[in-house]
């Protein structure tokens, strides 16, 4: 089985010791930190925005996967760049000029992501699949960790990886939302390559250890 790209998310982590977090990450095998950007608007949450970006990426030494939840994210790309991000993915749902957004995050000099709520079908990417670096699938309805997995999203990553041998070999297609060891390998099969973790990792009792086990399934 391919080695998927391990994304653990900080949304889980105890936000009074963030500059903890960010060593272990450091020390882990995890290959990027995955931040989460929710405005209240477009999912029900507030969580935090540049300020608390910045103070991490003084401690990090892995490239930030920053996952916007926000509403017309094309107001702040160059603010996200600024930040400390090195890939940056915004909602279709949340953006009516997608494919403008995308460019505009390119020639920020970051990695372009788009990101479907579970309702959305993946046959809507189609035209922009060629664009892009990274699909991040939802597999909760975004807006809060630690909640259960949906199950039909096994369908979407692989009809997607499908439509990506056709449109995108390259694509990087990652999976956020109660992901855990027991759907991990299901996941990668599917045809996922990056996954992220939020409670599953920092809830557990080896943080390290858990990041480990989800990387050498
Ligand atoms: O985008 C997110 C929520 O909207 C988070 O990245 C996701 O929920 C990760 O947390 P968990 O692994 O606990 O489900
Ligand atoms: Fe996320």
């Amino acid at each position: 089985m391919k080695t998927p790209i391990i994304a653990p998310s900080i949304l889980a982590a105890d936000f009074a010791n963030l500059q903890n977090a960010a060593e272990m990450l450091n020390e882990s095998q995890a290959d990027w930190f995955h931040i989460d950007v929710m405005d209240g608007v477009f999912v029900p949450n507030i969580s935090f925005g540049m300020p608390v970006i910045k103070a991490i990426k003084k401690h990090a030494k892995k490239p930030f996967d920053v996952h916007l939840m926000i509403t017309q994210p094309e107001r702040y790309i160059e603010d996200f760049k600024n930040a400390g991000a090195d890939i940056l993915t915004v909602h279709l749902e949340a953006s009516p000029h997608l494919h403008r957004t995308v460019q505009e995050i390119k020639n920020h000099g970051m990695k372009a992501g788009v990101s479907i709520n579970p309702h959305t079908s993946v046959e809507l990417l189609r035209d922009i699949l060629p664009d892009l670096d990274l699909v991040l699938i939802m597999s909760v309805n975004p807006g809060f960790g630690g909640q259960k997995f949906i199950e039909n999203t096994f369908n979407k990553v692989r009809t997607l990886r499908a439509m990506a041998d056709e449109l995108n070999p390259n694509l990087i297609i990652e999976i956020d939302g109660g992901v855990n060891d027991k759907n991990a390998p299901d996941l990668v099969n599917a045809g996922a390559n990056a996954l992220v973790a939020g409670s599953f990792v920092f809830k557990s009792n080896d943080p390290r250890q858990t990041i480990a086990n989800l990387k050498n399934q």
